[in-house]
């Protein structure tokens, strides 16, 4: 059970997240949409604490998550995976120690400078890598993968730490619709499949629609839709870009083109 009471943070004198309150009861797939700038990676980096609220009270199963300090601020990080638009790997690094760096902190000093792994942690990062389809990748140096590739290995890493919760920001930005699809497959299955909440911050509606349980709208740090997919209708869509009667809905789709070479258009893009 998660329960978002009044969360805020303030930059300067400007509302980032604005008093920002949601209650989600079972392991559903939310997406946060909006355009740029309306404070969806600020909340995303609050939940897993990297970045403090200014008030507000996010309470998981009992617990203010934002109240922990220390070792339990740091035990909570490893519930709640985070995974970036950017993959955030270590290029150089073979794909089996990227993933199992995603229990790097349960480790000594000593096992993390000779890269000693003990056995049942290996033969897990390999059953991960398989359930995501890229066992055979595990020695190769991550930098070689596709960008689809390298964020399947991000979703194993968070995976490693067997979180309850899965945020991801932006995580098909960077990918091609192809690989975006694949990618959001994935998270789908582990939220089905595990029963693993998942919160995604996403640049498209089409997305929102197709993978998520339950649409979130934010506009200038506030949410100002909540509601479910079928709900997201264009007027809807409309209001949380801030758009104008030109909105133009299939330019936010990241569907695969039947034009082969069209690439994928975003809601900012259109917004531009
Ligand atoms: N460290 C910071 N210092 C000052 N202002 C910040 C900081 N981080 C974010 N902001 C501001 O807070 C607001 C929300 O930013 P945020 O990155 O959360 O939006 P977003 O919806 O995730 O946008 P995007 O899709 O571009 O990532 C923006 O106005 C941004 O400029």
């Amino acid at each position: 059970m998660l329960d978002v009471k009044d969360v805020t943070r303030m930059f300067g004198t400007k509302a980032a997240v604005d008093r920002v309150s949601f209650t989600v009861t079972g392991p559903a797939f939310v997406g946060i949409i909006g355009r740029s700038g309306a404070g969806k990676s600020t909340f995303l980096r609050m939940m897993n604490r990297l970045t403090d609220a200014t008030f507000g009270q996010i309470m998981v199963d009992g617990t203010d998550i934002l109240a922990l300090r220390g070792a339990q601020a740091r035990a909570w990080q490893s519930q709640c995976a985070m995974i970036f638009q950017q993959f955030n790997l270590v290029p150089r690094m073979d794909v089996a120690s990227n993933v199992l760096h995603g229990i790097l902190n349960r480790r000594s000093t000593m096992q993390t400078m000779f890269n000693l792994w003990p056995r049942a942690d290996i033969i897990r990062a390999l059953e991960i890598l398989d359930r995501l389809g890229i066992a055979e990748q595990a020695p190769k140096r991550t930098e070689a993968l596709s960008g689809g590739q390298q964020q399947r290995v991000a979703i194993a890493r968070a995976l490693m730490q067997d979180p309850k919760i899965i945020l991801a920001d932006e995580p098909i930005a960077s990918l091609d619709p192809m690989n975006a699809q694949i990618v959001m497959d994935a998270l789908k299955k582990i939220n089905v499949e595990d029963g693993r909440m998942v919160i995604a911050n996403l640049h498209t509606l089409d997305t929102a629609r197709r993978y998520c349980d339950r649409v979130i709208g934010m506009r200038d740090g506030r949410i100002v839709f909540d509601g479910t997919p079928d709900q997201l209708s264009t007027g809807v869509a409309r209001d949380i870009y801030g758009a104008d009667a030109s909105f133009n809905e299939s330019a936010t789709s990241t569907a695969i083109p039947t034009d082969a070479t069209a690439d994928r258009v975003y809601a900012d893009a259109m917004l531009s």
